[in-house]
Formats: structure tokens, sequence, C-alpha cells
């Protein structure tokens, strides 16, 4: 593995520091009963801490940001992806998401122009038009200065927001269809993922058969869409268009109905569960920051008053911004990222056996004091100088780092800043129950509760 410029070894004797616990498993039961608390102690324990072995495999999570950066960019052949053949590769298919190595390298390049800045204006027109339906909603329970479960509000706006980016015009009851079997899939997926007894997935066991037949429903299901696609186009094109212009380079030959497939289902979890849980945390630290809120809505209110969003507005948007950066590095909604080592190496002068896994947490890294300034405190001017505030660039890592970084983060923040923007301009929205969130660490970190909030017109 390359290795940072000058590492700190892990300890002087070379051998990393170990959390506390069982001989064989470690920490690894604590990992499933509280891994944000738990991860937050190893955090602080040196700069790779072996967290405990399952099997052969033994997790370290690797603290240190210039470690970090090796990790993240490392060459393929030393560490490699861990959603590959597990529950994730099984629900999303051969996409770029869980490819890797070459074919990995290959489906990125096809896939890039699809996600150029060029394209995010109309992209930006088919999301601005969804929130149209919301704010008919909250119009009506503003009227009546009525609460409403906010976070449910914004799962079913982002949702309909990719849904629309993607296809160019709204699927609405398959999307609810996908919406079921993808949560179902996720589930299992968090079920299984610290189980030292999870049987291989083509064992016939009735939980493997029960997610293999979700798997087969919801690929005809989108298997559907992109042939009613094809038969009958949009006029407005989306994602799906893009996807199916992209071309092999050296053939010029398309993609296979299985690639197109697999990349479909990727862009509607990743584009639409992630930026659901962003939004919901900003949401909640609005509601909990009236100044913070005020210079966000005086910033949206400076936009020309007299007609409605447009896409270069979001350029001004400079405090929202900075507010949005904000709230992910409170609350990352890929809150762990994990990596497999693929053959013996070296980091920071430990050795590492083949099996290894390495976990990185944004959620601790974004709050450690080593990194940023009083961390705990919610505060969007830290990201004023526009590049990634005042930390080290690999400790801030909403989007990941390095070739596998996010390739939608375009995206999200175009759509975050558009939400915040059409919503704030017209409501002024307050905590029904100020009491502290719950951390739900799944897939994404999510809110446990639903955010209730009072909606009032401004
Ligand atoms: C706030 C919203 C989002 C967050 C926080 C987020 C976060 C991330 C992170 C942390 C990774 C890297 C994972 C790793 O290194 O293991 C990632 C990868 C990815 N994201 Fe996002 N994402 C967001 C929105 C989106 C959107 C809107 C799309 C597409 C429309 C998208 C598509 C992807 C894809 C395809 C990958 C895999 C890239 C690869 O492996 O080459 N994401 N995202």
């Amino acid at each position: 593995m390359t290795e940072a410029a000058a590492p700190s070894p892990p300890t002087a004797t070379g051998r990393p520091a170990a959390m506390p616990g069982l001989p064989y498993f470690g920490g690894i039961a604590r990992m499933r009963s509280d891994p944000i608390a738990y991860l937050g102690e190893a955090s602080r324990k040196g700069p790779v801490v072996l967290l405990g072995r399952l099997g052969r495999r033994a997790f370290y999570q690797v603290n240190d940001p210039d470690l970090v950066r090796s990790v993240l960019t490392a060459p393929r052949a030393d560490v490699g992806m861990t959603r590959t053949g597990d529950v994730l590769g099984a629900l999303f298919g051969e996409s770029v998401f869980t490819l890797q190595d070459e074919p990995w390298r290959k489906r990125r390049d096809e896939l890039q122009p699809a996600f150029r800045t060029s394209h995010l204006p109309e992209l930006f027109g088919s999301a601005a038009g969804e929130v149209g339906r919301t704010v008919a909603r909250l119009d009506a329970i503003a009227a009546a200065r009525g609460s409403v479960d906010f976070s449910a509000a914004l799962l079913d706006l982002l949702q309909r927001m990719i849904v629309r980016m993607m296809f160019g015009v709204a699927v609405p009851e398959t999307a609810e269809h996908l919406t079921r079997a993808f949560d179902h899939g996720l589930e299992y997926r968090q079920r299984r993922r610290w189980s030292p007894a999870g049987l291989p997935l083509w064992f016939p066991t009735p939980a493997n058969r029960r997610f293999a037949d979700g798997v087969a429903r919801l690929d005809r299901s989108i298997a559907e869409i992109i042939e009613d696609h094809r038969a009958h186009p949009p006029e407005r094109a989306g994602l799906l268009k893009m996807l199916m212009e992209c071309r092999d380079e050296a053939t010029g030959a398309g993609w296979s109905d299985d690639e197109l497939l697999a990349e479909v289902k990727t862009t509607f979890v990743a584009g639409w569960l992630t930026t659901t849980t962003a939004a919901t945390w900003l949401f909640d630290l609005l509601a909990r920051h009236p100044g913070v809120t005020d210079r966000v809505v005086a910033e949206i209110d400076a936009l020309p008053a007299d007609r409605p969003l447009g896409y270069e507005d979001l350029h001004r948007l400079e405090y929202t911004e900075d507010t949005i950066l904000e709230a992910m590095r409170l609350f990352p909604p890929g809150w762990l990222l994990s990596r497999r080592v693929r053959r013996p190496c070296t980091l920071g002068g430990l050795r590492l056996d083949a099996h290894a896994v390495l976990l990185v947490s944004p959620y601790a890294l974004h709050r450690d004091p080593a990194h940023w300034r009083d961390p705990q405190r919610f505060d969007p001017d830290r990201f004023r100088d526009r590049t990634h505030g005042e930390a080290h660039k690999a400790a801030y890592l909403p989007f990941g780092y390095g070739p596998r970084v996010c390739i939608g983060r375009g995206v999200a923040m175009m759509e975050l800043k558009t939400v915040a923007a059409i919503l704030l301009r017209r409501f002024r929205l307050t905590l029904v129950d100020p009491a502290p969130a719950t951390l739900q660490p799944v897939s994404f970190l999510r809110r446990a509760e639903p955010l209730v909030l009072d909606v009032a017109p401004r």
C-alpha cells in the first residue's frame, strides 16, 4: 500500500492498539450493538486500532487522516471493496458501486459523462419540479398551524426527485414498490453484516430465499420501466437516457440490459436514501439553531423574488452550502467506509494479512478535536474559506475520498440546496420535541425518531 509521507507507527512496538473484549471476537459484539459509541472510543486509541476478529478476518479501524488517505487511494491489488460478493453485490448486481479492478474503472469512465456539471441544469429542472407537490401539502398544514412528520415528507420528496431525474417522468406506483424491496434488501444486509454465523447467500435458507425472491421481483419491475422507456422515450432527458447512451470507447457498443439494470438500481438507492438522510439532519439542525437559519433565509431572500428559483441562483447560496457541509460533518449519511486487504501489505508500519477489513469512520473523524475546533458545535462558518474548512482533507469524508469518491456529489449538493431554498423561502419550521435525536447507524446514519416540525407561513 502506498504509505503516507511520514506515517506515525500504530504503536512503538509496531503492533496496533486493540479494543478490549472477548479473546476471539474482540469488540465485534459491541460493534453490532452500538457501533457509534464503539468506533468513537476506538478512534481515541491510536492511528490504527484492532477492533476484533471474525473467523480469519481481523477488523481494524483507521483513524489517522494520512493513513485514511493511504487506504482510500491504495493500489487496487492491495486493497479492494468489501461490498463485492456481499448482499449489496446481489442486490445491485454488477454496477459501478459493486465492481472493482478494470471492470470498475471502465464502468466509472463510461458513467462519468452522465454526471457532468453541464447536465446539472437539466437535472435541476426535474428535481425542482417535484418540490411543488410538497409545498402544496405544507401550505395546507401551515394554514392550519399544524405539524408534520418532516422526515417522511423528505423521504417522499427526494424519492420523487431521483425518480424524475432518472426517468424523466414520474413512476409513482413502481417507486413505492421499489422502496419496499430496497428497504428489505438493505435491512437484510445490516443483519448479516457483523454476524459470525451468516451462511453464504447461495445456501437455501428461508431468509436467503426471501431475499433472492425480493431481488428477482425488483429486477423485473425495473426491467419493465427500462423497456417502457425504450418504447416511449420521454421528452426530458433523464439519467437513464444518458446511461443508455453510454458507449464502450473501443467498440462503440452500448451497455447490456443487465448492466443498465444494475446502474439504475444503484443510482436509485445511492441517490435517494443518502440525500434523504442528509436533508433530514440538515432540517433538524436548522430547527435547533435559529441564528444559522436566519442567515440561510437572508441569503435565500436576497435571490430575485419575482420568479421561481433557477439553477444559476444556487451558486449564490454560499452560506447555505456551508450549512449543508456542516450538517454532513456532524451527521455523515455514509458513516462507515470499509475496504478489504487483498494481499499482505503494510499500513503505517503495521503488517496486514490478506482478508483484513479496514474501517474508516467519517462520523468519528468529523468529530475529532485533533482536526476540528470545538467539534461538537454546529458552525457552518468553519467552511467559509471554500476549501474544506479547517480540517485535513481526509478528515472530512461525507462523499468518500480518492478514486471511489461519490460520483453523484454534484447532483446531491444541487438537490439539497434546491430543497432548502424552496422550503425555507416559504415556511418557518420549528421543532415539536427538542430532545436530542437518537442515531440509527444502519446502511446510512438515520435519525431513529421521525423529525416532527411545526409548520407556519413566513
Ligand atoms: C448527500 C448525498 C450523498 C452522500 C452523503 C453520498 C456518499 C457517498 C460515499 C461516502 C461514497 C463512497 C463510498 C466508499 O468509498 O466506500 C459514495 C459513492 C457513490 N455514490 Fe454517493 N452519496 C450521495 C449522493 C449520491 C447521489 C445523488 C448519487 C447518484 C445520483 C450517488 C451515487 C454514488 C455512486 C454510484 C457511488 C459509487 C462510486 C464508485 O464506487 O465508483 N451518490 N457516495
